[in-house]
């Protein structure tokens, strides 16, 4: 799915009522029924009761239109309007409805005080995509009372006073919403960490704009979801063998941190390669003999870290290495005439960097350009910043991240909640699976493991980074459903890529 600027969805919206021969209040009109339907489904079969905000826009018209819907159903609905000197037309016909249902509307100020029954649910629809400029200190006080109010917090299209796609300054006054139930597609400030108290979890609503007004709509922004990767899956053959699912090749461990070498092969294997090979320091052999049976084991020749990379590295299908592999400067050095070698080469297997490979890039900012094109590095946000710098907000990290791409003509795994993936063509794709409960040590082995794994089946980089990112986090989902977030650790992210795997081949899931 893609993801739109603001300026885009209203094309988008406009080109609709066109096609589909109706008016904005009647496109209004589905968008508020929407939103009923999935508040509906929020507050389950009992009567609730809603205090609604509405702006002097169109998402103000949202909130009043979605109002009249909720007390049609038998709800307890407050409805408070912003004064102003004009509204929208839709904003305008909406307020005419209520009126003549004798549904009464309070008048709202930037000063107003309120109070919030409780156990009523907020309803925030005072700005959407339509804000011009950050809300300036006046509308503090009335959106402090409501972010500081106990009761759950429902914002319609975007937290009112966030830009739905550049940089708001966040000590501009903003609705801190427990959801988001935005519409059509996904907004980019709902996907960045830094936003994250603003915008906690959203929900995508679907108002039937023209599917193919969006295909001549460019953006180099996709939100990634089922449908998107299950194109990437490629069915098994009856003939296959296990030389058909390709050999991984799994670099990593040092004393004290064999685990990471352990996880990421296993995750390789769950994920389907035929074989795995791990290349670890010495010291990790029994270990890892003794904890994973499947694997093949070999062994650098010293005993605490990794000293050389043996001659036949290269003939694997798929190297993915960094994991918990130190940065001695033994193993930078053979990483640098790992480079020197795979440039004497005509072909290479697809390489995968994680952790300490990237921390000893970063180190070494002229080696950026001996990495060999098409591989893919998968760095949690610090990692990140020691490979770019730093950055001022998302929206410049992104712009840095797309540069080093396609400059370097790699791919970039940012990781994180919704994790963004960067191809060189400087195409971005945010991942739509995964929780919190994955924010645990050797998670992101997990995540190197998969990848190198379909990396290693044939899939190309970025298909393997696509479903991979996908894959692992699908697979934390699903260990959600049975384990406490808390308790998710990155063995139960591996013990549930089979589910993840049936679960995405599944079409009735
Ligand atoms: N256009 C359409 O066809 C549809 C629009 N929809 C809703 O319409 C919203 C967009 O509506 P609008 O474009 O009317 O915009 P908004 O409702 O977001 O508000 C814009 C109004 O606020 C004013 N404003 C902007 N920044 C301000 C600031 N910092 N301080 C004070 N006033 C400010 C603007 O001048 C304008 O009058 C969407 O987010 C969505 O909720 C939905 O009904 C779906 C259909
Ligand atoms: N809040 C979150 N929501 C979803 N996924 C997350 C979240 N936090 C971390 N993850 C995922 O967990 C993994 C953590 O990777 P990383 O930090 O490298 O862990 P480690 O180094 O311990 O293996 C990444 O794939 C990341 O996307
Ligand atoms: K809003």
């Amino acid at each position: 799915m893609k993801i739109l600027s603001a300026a885009d969805i209203y094309k988008w919206e406009q080109a609709t009522l066109i096609s589909q021969n109706i008016s904005s209040v009647e496109l209004m009109e589905r968008a508020a029924e929407a939103l009923f339907q999935a508040i509906q489904q929020y507050v389950g079969e009992r009567q609730a009761s809603f205090v609604i905000l509405c702006g002097f826009g169109n998402n103000g018209g949202d909130g009043l239109a979605l109002g009249r819907m909720l007390h049609m159903a038998g709800h307890i609905v407050r409805i408070h309007l912003l004064e102003h000197t004009s509204y929208s037309a839709e904003n305008e016909i909406n307020q005419q409805r209520l009126h003549e249902m004798d549904i009464s509307i309070s008048s709202l100020s930037p000063e107003s005080i309120l109070e919030f029954p409780a156990k009523s649910i907020l309803i925030d629809a005072l700005f959407g995509y339509g804000l011009a400029r950050p809300l300036d200190d006046r509308w503090k006080p009335l959106l402090y009372q409501i972010n500081t109010a106990s009761n759950p917090v429902l914002s319609i299209d975007i937290p009112s006073g966030l830009f739905a796609d550049k940089p708001t300054p966040i000590e501009a006054p903003i609705i801190q919403a427990h959801l988001t139930y935005t519409f059509a597609c996904a907004k980019l400030s709902l996907l960045f960490p830094k936003y994250a108290s603003f915008t906690s979890n959203f929900q995508i609503l679907d108002i039937g704009l023209e599917k193919n007004i969006e295909n001549t709509l460019s953006t180099p922004y996709e939100y990634l979801q089922k449908e998107d990767v299950q194109l990437l899956i490629r069915p098994l053959q009856k003939f296959s063998h296990k030389g058909t699912f390709g050999h991984a090749y799994m670099v990593g461990g040092r004393y004290g941190s064999i685990g990471a070498a352990i996880l990421a092969s296993k995750a390789a294997l769950k994920t389907g390669c035929g074989l795995i090979t791990a290349y670890i320091p010495a010291c990790g052999y029994t270990i890892l003999q003794g904890a994973f049976p499947e694997a093949q084991v070999e062994t650098d020749p010293l005993d605490t870290h990794i000293s050389m990379f043996p001659k036949q590295i290269t003939d694997y299908d798929a190297i993915g290495m960094g994991m918990g592999m130190g940065t001695h400067p033994d193993t930078e050095i053979a990483l640098r005439q790992l480079f020197e070698r795979l440039k004497l080469m005509p072909s290479i297997p697809h390489l995968l960097f994680d952790a300490d490979a990237i921390n000893i890039l970063a180190k070494n900012p002229d080696w950026h350009v001996l990495i060999p094109p098409n591989s893919i590095l998968t760095p949690h946000p610090k990692e990140l910043e020691r490979l770019i710098g730093l950055w001022t907000d998302d929206f410049e990290k992104i712009a840095k991240v797309r540069d080093w791409c396609r400059r370097y003509q790699q791919i970039v795994v940012i990781k994180g909640a919704n994790t963004a993936i960067v191809l060189p063509n400087e195409m971005v794709h945010f991942n739509s699976t995964g929780n919190p409960g994955m924010a645990t040590g050797g998670s992101g082995d997990v995540l190197s493991g998969i990848i190198t794994s379909l990396l290693a089946q044939g899939h190309t980089p970025a298909d393997a980074a696509l479903l991979g990112v996908y894959l692992h986090g699908l697979a934390g989902d699903i260990a959600a459903t049975t384990i406490h977030e808390r308790s998710i650790t990155a063995t139960d992210i591996i013990a549930h890529l089979s589910s993840a795997w049936q679960h995405l081949q599944n079409p009735y899931l």
